[in-house]
């Protein structure tokens, strides 16, 4: 792959890393105005976002010093952008792409500015995240005093409901600067909501939704944080756009409509799964209205085999009549049906032929556990308690994903900053043909230690310190830790040679509230778990990212994943008890479930967990598209 610290010229360029992208991700790569990408699953949205960012890195589109922002909604998937070009471009260029979640965006700006906010809006520096929830909400609007007579009365405050409290008047529309005018009930209650929820507890207690709110106030009322914004970045990148919140939506017209901004949006219509969060409803049609977007479409799937993209078209079009089918760029490599829906007559009886299909499955195409993926709606933990004996009877451990260390969620910890530098450090110190993690450890330590790319001494001086204490670790701790003093001893060690103040200081999160002992505790936990048994460093990490795990997890979890197989777990009303609430959104968390898969799909229904009447319109799509029902015992 070349990686080329000099300019290229633009005619020159041509993708990493990919033999070929289709004409129009072409176009959109080598765009100098806003494009919005609406392309289905696999197409490569996120490939072109990370082909877009090498293009401009390193012919210049994007003039150094400054640089491209990419928002993405879930840690994990701007974690992988920001790899991917890594992977990509030299380390001069990667430098300059700041690939950030929402969350932290926000939540970034009011740290640095939120001080300079008016009072009535200004939370405490030392503010808490809340995660508010619907018996929050309801109890405090239940505990209001009665409003003022020109506002209404309580009966008017106990009528309004927590949904269109919390998207309609906490969160709805921008602030304004001086306050609401009390006019009515629902604008007095949430204006009440964030004055208490500021200055009245024992600390400040913010939503990252609240928090998206006060950083566009106080961009838009302060022209300088605005300009150095806008100064920054040359570029914007927004993944899964489709699940934009109007939040969201405000903060980034704030800062760069009307600028020399180039911005790319990239999603899929038919994969919102997050209107429950408050997506907006057509985050596309604002987008292009409000920027001129051109929009842009892709044809290519490049996960799924022919067949599964013959089905997928057919579950495209219940959620969009005018989806057109993608063009398979994948040969089909499985024999036989490549989705089929597999009856049980109980769940043991499921838990032990999944175990045996996954055991034959890995050995007839020469796969890995983590090629296959078992997702459920909900309640992993329930279908982990069936699934999991049976797996390890069977000689494969599964890992339930969802499931928590400590206080922090498997795969969220995995995402975490911290968890993931305590790997690179290990496996740089402890484990051979570590080169990988040498580039890994250097460009994360650099970036914390605030030591430019091109800051050839500082980076050989970096070097020969990373060095030093890698051997010292290794000396330290030959073999995996026996017991948990240990592991606290050597996640402290990691921790202060990483520099915990550098940590914070870099990753907004750490600062707030108990997070980062709650993620160093679970890293701690999770640690000492992997060590258990393991007689090497190699075996201890690889359990610690669940290497030789077949992983379980939610839908939702799996969004932006891909797998060989997916074998769908228990597709009966049971698991989408709320599918008649929200046909749509349930059918496209069918849909993102459905396009994981690259080879093989499976799902698996039990009589005991539920019958499938009220989700006959699944079933109905299933036998639309030609996906047999096989009764396997
Ligand atoms: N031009 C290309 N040539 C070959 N492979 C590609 C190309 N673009 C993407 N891929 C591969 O196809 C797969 C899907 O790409 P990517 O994850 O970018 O798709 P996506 O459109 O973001 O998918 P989704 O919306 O379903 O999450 C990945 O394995 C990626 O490496």
């Amino acid at each position: 792959m070349a990686v080329l610290a000099r300019r290229v010229r633009p005619d020159d360029w041509t993708p990493i890393g990919v033999e070929a992208l289709e004409a129009n991700a072409m176009k959109v790569v080598r765009s100098t105005g806003n494009r919005s990408v609406i392309a289905g699953p696999g197409a490569g949205k996120t490939e072109l976002l990370a082909q877009r960012a090498a293009y401009l890195l390193q012919t210049g589109g994007a003039p150094a010093p400054r640089r491209i922002l990419a928002i993405s909604f879930k840690r994990d998937a701007a974690t992988n952008l920001a790899a991917r070009v890594r992977q990509r471009c030299h380390r001069i260029h990667a430098g300059r792409l700041d690939s950030l979640t929402f969350d932290a965006f926000s939540k970034g700006l009011v740290d640095r500015f939120g001080q300079a906010l008016p009072r009535r809006w200004r939370p405490r520096p030392d503010y808490e995240i809340l995660f508010p929830t619907d018996a929050m909400y309801r109890s405090f609007l239940d505990e209001l005093p009665t409003p003022p007579t020109a506002v209404g009365s309580r009966a008017d405050i106990m009528a309004i409901t927590v949904k269109r409290f919390e998207r309609g008047h906490l969160l709805g529309s921008p602030l304004p600067e001086g306050g609401w005018p009390a006019t009515n009930p629902e604008q007095w209650a949430a204006d009440r909501f964030w004055q208490s929820s500021l200055h009245e507890g024992n600390a400040t207690y913010l939503s990252f939704p609240m928090l998206g709110r006060l950083a566009e106030l106080l961009l838009r009322i302060n022209p300088m944080a605005r300009r150095a914004l806008q100064l920054t970045y040359s570029h914007l990148f927004m993944d899964e756009f489709q699940d934009t919140t109007q939040v969201q939506y405000d903060l980034v017209r704030t800062i760069f409509l009307g600028t020399d901004a180039v911005v790319t949006a990239v999603g899929d219509n038919k994969q919102q799964i997050m209107r429950w969060a408050m997506a907006m409803e057509d985050p596309f049609a604002a987008f292009d209205a409000d920027f001129g977007a051109k929009r842009t479409p892709l044809y290519n799937n490049y996960r799924s085999s022919p067949a599964l993209v013959r089905i997928q078209h057919v579950l495209a079009q219940a959620l969009d009549a005018q989806a057109v089918e993608a063009l398979s760029k994948t040969a089909g490599t499985v024999p036989g049906d490549s989705c089929a829906i597999w009856d049980f007559s109980t769940p043991q009886v499921e838990a032990e032929r999944l175990a045996t299909f996954v055991a034959a499955e890995m050995k007839a195409h020469n796969l890995a556990p983590r090629d296959f993926v078992l997702l459920v709606r909900q309640k992993a933990a329930d279908y982990a308690g069936v699934l999991e004996p049976a797996f390890r009877r069977g000689g494969l451990p599964l890992r339930n994903e969802a499931a928590s260390m400590g206080k922090v969620a498997l795969q969220e910890l995995l995402a975490e900053e911290a968890s993931t530098l305590l790997v690179y450090v290990l496996r740089l110190a402890m484990t051979r043909r570590a080169g990988r993690y040498w580039t890994e450890c250097q460009a994360a330590l650099a970036a914390l230690r605030g030591i430019s790319t091109d800051d050839e001494e500082m980076q050989a001086k970096l070097a020969r310190e990373i060095d030093a204490f890698a051997l010292d670790l290794l000396r330290r701790f030959p073999k995996p830790v026996a017991t948990a003093a240990e592991a606290r001893v050597l996640v402290d060690s990691i921790l202060d040679f990483v520099g915990r103040d550098r940590l914070i200081a870099v990753h907004p999160a750490y600062a707030q509230g108990d997070w980062f002992a709650k993620v160093t505790e679970a890293t701690t936990l999770h640690l000492q778990a992997s060590c258990d048994g393991q007689l090497a460093w190699t075996d201890a990490l690889d359990a610690y990212e669940g290497l030789h795990a077949v992983p379980l997890m939610t839908i939702h979890k799996s969004k932006g994943l891909e797998y060989h197989s997916v074998i769908f777990v228990g597709l009966d009303d049971g698991a989408w008890w709320s599918f008649a609430g929200d046909q749509i959104e349930a059918t496209a968390g069918f849909f993102v479930a459905f396009t994981r898969a690259k080879q093989r799909v499976v799902f698996t229904y039990c009589p005991r967990r539920g019958t499938r009447t009220r989700i006959a319109t699944l079933y109905n799509l299933l036998n639309k598209a030609g996906v047999p029902t096989i009764s396997i015992g």
